[in-house]
């Protein structure tokens, strides 16, 4: 039996008659991770919309544990085990943590011991209200709510954008638990390209819409021409 769980097959996809993706092919193992890269407006956070089914696809097809689901709502992928973590956080702001978890929590392996092992600060205020949040504990609820759907990967739309470094550890300590420790599949779109290499298997670097690089995420990390040419970064 494969052990595919997400597969893009030559998909082009963009806003009406405008391309942003095109011939995009790629593989997601179960228990697996892939970073995505590349500059601001390439198309990672259209790829990820692509996945969930909120933009379309124009030609190729997407398979998720090789059904093809280019078709497929929105809801039911999300339904199928497809979790995704938008760039907005979109919590209930009068509800507290503990019933923001609650709320959509599916039977499975996660559950509110383990997503508040994984994140113990949620346990500590989770009597809170969704509106008391700070940036950094709206994120980690974010992701912590998801979890509780218990999706078989995670979608992650800069995850780590514009939070205090202190919560830029945490969140990624618990990211790393989860992919490494709990076996979670994870898609990762990161401006901290050093960050996401540091916490994936696999990576792709995106250029206008396509795939410009494929490589392991360690072999990219020690690669810093590639890096510098894609992402214009400068390793220290
Ligand atoms: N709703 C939309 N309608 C039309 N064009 C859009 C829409 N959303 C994004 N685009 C365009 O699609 C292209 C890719 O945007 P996308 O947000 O996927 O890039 P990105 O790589 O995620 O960048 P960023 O890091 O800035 O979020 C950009 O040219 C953007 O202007």
């Amino acid at each position: 039996m494969s052990d595919s769980l997400l597969e893009f097959r030559d998909v082009r996809s963009g806003y009406g008659e405008a391309v942003v993706l095109d011939g995009v092919s790629f593989e997601l193992k179960e228990g697996s991770s892939l970073a995505l890269l590349g500059r601001n407006g390439v198309g990672k956070s259209t790829l990820l919309l692509t996945v969930m089914g909120f933009v379309n696809v124009a030609r190729g097809a997407i398979f998720w544990r090789g059904q093809d689901i280019s078709r497929m709502a929105p809801y039911k992928r999300s339904r199928a085990g497809i979790g995704w973590v938008p760039q907005e956080r979109e919590i209930f702001p009068s509800l507290s943590i503990e019933e923001n978890l609650t709320v959509a929590a599916r039977a499975g392996r996660w559950d509110l011991a383990s997503v508040y092992r994984l994140f113990p600060r949620l346990k500590e205020r989770r009597a809170n209200m969704g509106n008391q949040l700070s940036g950094g504990e709206q994120q980690m609820l974010t992701i912590a709510r998801t979890l509780m759907t218990n999706p078989a990967v995670l979608l992650l739309d800069e995850p780590l954008e514009g939070l205090a470094p202190i919560i830029v550890e945490e969140l990624t300590e618990a990211i790393a638990q989860m992919s490494q420790q709990d076996g979670m599949a994870l898609v990762l779109v990161e401006q901290f390209a050093e960050v996401a290499l540091g916490l994936t298997q696999d990576a792709l670097i995106i250029e206008r819409g396509m795939i410009a690089h494929k490589a392991p995420s360690a072999t990219l990390m020690q690669d810093p021409d590639t890096l510098e040419r894609y992402l214009g970064l400068k390793l220290g």
